[in-house]
């Protein structure tokens, strides 16, 4: 089991202890106890689920504070690029992108915190991606950048004009439109 620090305060990667023998393997997906002895003291409260298609690109998120999430991210099939971006306007490394790629097979998670916008790409035939909240969901306090944001020049690794957003997302701002309350 480890935790590797990122370029991106705070944003970490985790991969769990996996047990293999002649059925298959296991591995504690979550371990409160493991994350609190590394000083991450997360109240998990809410666990999303979504399926994918290949091309699929959910995001950019984020909830504004004070529902702003904590989110541990991983794969249970298939294969994404996840994609978190620095919006803390203090942060040294504001508007800055960190990139992972979660597979079913490498069983690595990003942990990332709250002051982050999240996204990802489906690199996969489809992708069926679960994530940990450690507040819930509030309609209300969503905000977002939109996926091709000129200044963030984001590379989602899909072939040319594979790309499948929502309405929603296709209507959302360029970060320096964006109004969030991160310090
Ligand atoms: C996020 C969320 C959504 N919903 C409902 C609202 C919509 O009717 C429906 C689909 O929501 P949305 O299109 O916002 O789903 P995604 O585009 O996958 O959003 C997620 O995408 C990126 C990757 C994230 O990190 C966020 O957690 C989350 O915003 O689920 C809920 O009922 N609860 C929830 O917590």
């Amino acid at each position: 089991m480890s935790f590797t620090k990122t370029p991106l305060d705070g944003l970490l990667v985790f991969e769990p202890r996996i047990f293999e023998d002649n059925r298959g393997h296991f591995f504690e997906a979550y371990n409160k106890s493991l994350f609190e002895a590394e000083g991450l003291q997360y109240n998990f409260v809410q666990d999303n689920q979504s399926f994918s298609k290949y091309g699929t690109i959910r995001g950019l998120h984020y909830q504004q504070n004070p529902y702003a999430q904590c989110k541990l991210v991983r794969v249970l099939h298939g294969s994404i690029l996840d994609v978190a971006v620095d919006i803390r306007k203090k942060s040294a490394t504001y508007g800055k992108v960190f990139s992972i790629e979660l597979t079913e097979e490498n069983k690595k998670q990003l942990l990332i915190p709250a002051g982050f916008a999240h996204g990802f790409s489906v690199l996969s035939e489809t992708a069926v991606v679960m994530y940990k909240c450690d507040k819930l969901y509030n309609k209300e306090s969503e905000g977002g950048i939109i996926y091709n944001d000129p200044h963030l020049a984001l590379d989602w690794q899909l072939s040319e004009g594979a790309g499948i957003v929502s309405e929603k997302d296709l209507l959302l701002p360029q970060l320096k439109e964006c109004k969030n309350n991160f310090e």
